[in-house]
């Protein structure tokens, strides 16, 4: 029997988990904090359901337009109170509860599990630190998933009351009166736009020109649009160099002098990869400059016998991303049939109001180059189930090759993007072109018929950008 032993119980490790044992391996997933790891208890999960939160009072925020207005009281700021310590006990319930099912999951099917902090500890040895002491595993594969920490500014140190992480958000008992985010990448943008629906004066402080850099570009001008016309202050090309606590708020000061003032500060400034102090480098695995697992796209390190998955890979930084390196790690491991890593095809979505949802090939490569398209933009104000909501900022965006019509990618900007790029993702998938995309029939009235109507404008795939 194969001797499997996993580090971190994040999407990374426990989906390796579960194919390791489907395929007869004898598994041991060694975990410090929690089943699920980061992206249940601290990150993906908890994000998205105070987002569900938020979602309900933009819609409410939206109720007077299409004719509902709450009695005696026109301002809906004062009609609905928020008690955030109810919404972030139900987050912190929620993301407790997925922890439990992933450990009941995990133990069906008879993976080992230990919760202690590992390290590689000699040739095929892995060694554990427990609250009973610290005992050597044997291993004849170790995968390391044990994810990223969040980045910290040297003189901008988090204490978890005022100047926060995001993983320190849930404690929060009552609603910031005015929030600084620092950042604009997916972490602060999902957050501001958040907060700013839950009724917090919002700042976001933005070290380039645009909203979401690594993002569509014309998706996050939309958004960057939306968040102005909410009355969101973003300050961009303005870089935090410090925050310190003073009086009963924060202030936060940028490169250039300027300082801003509010009741809390939420540091989005990235995340460092969680690989010292756990026997790599001794055993010869390679980093990257930026401190990450060099991988191969079936996820094997430099090292033979040790892979790597998930966020510490420096590899799209997705649960998605994460549990499909670990399933692959295990299928190679494991002698399992396999398929390498396809990043064509990953799709993503940023939770922000309104949502952006990406799959397959970006704007960025095709304007860097990489690769020659026609493509269409198609801005939602002219589809009628938009209107009908009362949503008209938005649009989809479809990408094909010029020569045979096959939809490379596409983006969607609008309420539940997420759910909406599926259409997209499978086209991508099955190698569809525009045509037998378009052939399928959608439901009148709906956002999906954007899609339908964005690919029959590329019947001819000619290689120019529209905008219609
Ligand atoms: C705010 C936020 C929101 C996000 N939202 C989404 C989203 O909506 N959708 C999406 O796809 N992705 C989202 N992500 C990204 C997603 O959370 C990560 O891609 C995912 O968590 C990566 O999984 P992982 O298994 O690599 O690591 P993690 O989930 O970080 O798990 C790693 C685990 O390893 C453990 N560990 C570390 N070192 C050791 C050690 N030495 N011994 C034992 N255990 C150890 C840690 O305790 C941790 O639990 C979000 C990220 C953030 C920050
Ligand atoms: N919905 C999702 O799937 C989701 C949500 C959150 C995060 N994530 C993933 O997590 C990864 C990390 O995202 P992130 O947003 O946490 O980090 P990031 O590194 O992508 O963004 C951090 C941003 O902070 C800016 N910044 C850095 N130092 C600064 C300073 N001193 N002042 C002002 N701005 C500064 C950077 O320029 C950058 O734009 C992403 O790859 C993303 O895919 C995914």
């Amino acid at each position: 029997m194969t001797k499997v032993v996993i580090i971190g119980g994040g999407p990374g490790g426990y989906e390796a988990a579960l194919v390791g044992s489907q395929l007869g391996g004898d598994v041991t997933l060694i975990e410090r904090d929690g089943l699920g790891g980061a992206a249940v208890l601290t990150d993906c999960v908890p994000s998205k359901t105070l987002i569900a939160t938020a979602e309900v009072m933009s819609t409410m925020q939206r109720a007077s337009e299409l004719g509902l207005h709450f009695e005696g009281d026109d301002d809906l700021g004062s009609a609905i109170h928020v008690d955030l310590a109810q919404l972030n006990a139900r987050v912190r319930d929620l993301a407790t509860a997925q922890s439990h099912d992933i450990r009941s999951r995990l133990d069906r099917e008879g993976v080992n599990m230990v919760r202690g902090t590992a390290r590689i500890s000699g040739h095929h040895k892995v060694a554990v630190t427990t609250d009973s002491g610290e005992h050597e595993i044997e291993a004849d594969v170790v995968l390391v998933a044990t994810g990223t920490t969040p980045r910290e500014l040297p003189e901008a140190r988090c204490d978890g009351e005022r100047i926060l992480n995001w993983k320190q958000l849930y404690h929060l008992e009552e609603l910031p009166e005015r929030l600084i985010v620092v950042g604009s990448g997916v972490t602060g943008a999902e957050f501001a736009s958040a907060y700013d629906a839950l009724g917090v004066d919002v700042v976001l402080v933005s070290s380039r020109s645009q909203v979401l850099p690594g993002e569509d570009q014309d998706a996050a001008n939309v958004l960057q649009r939306a968040f102005k016309n909410r009355g969101m202050e973003i300050m961009s090309e303005s870089r935090a160099e410090a925050a310190r606590v003073e009086d009963d708020g924060v202030v936060v000061t940028l490169t250039d002098g300027r300082e801003v003032r509010g009741s809390h500060c939420l540091m989005a400034v990235g995340a460092v990869p969680n690989t010292s102090d756990i026997g790599l480098e001794e055993r010869g695995v390679r980093l990257s400059r930026s401190g990450h697992i060099m991988v191969d796209r079936v996820s094997r390190s430099s090292v033979r016998y040790i892979y790597a998955a998930g966020d510490v890979t420096g590899v799209f930084a997705l649960a998605s991303v994460a549990a499909m390196q670990g399933r692959i790690a295990m299928w190679h491991a494991l002698g399992d049939a396999v398929a390498p890593l396809d990043l064509g095809q990953v799709s993503s979505n940023v939770f922000t109001a309104p949502e952006i949802a990406t799959v397959g090939i970006t704007q960025a490569q095709v304007d860097a180059g990489d690769v020659r398209v026609a493509s269409v933009l198609l801005p939602l104000g002219g589809n009628a189930r938009a209107k009908m909501q009362g949503f008209t900022d938005g649009f989809v965006k479809l990408f094909c090759l010029p020569t045979t019509g096959i939809i490379m990618g596409g983006v969607v900007v609008a309420p539940y993007a997420s759910e909406l790029i599926h259409a997209v993702s499978i086209a991508v998938g099955l190698r569809m072109d525009v045509d037998r995309f378009s052939a399928a029939f959608t439901v009148y009235p709906s956002m999906t018929g954007s899609l339908s109507e964005a690919a029959r404008r590329l019947h001819h795939h000619q290689p120019d950008v529209l905008t219609s």
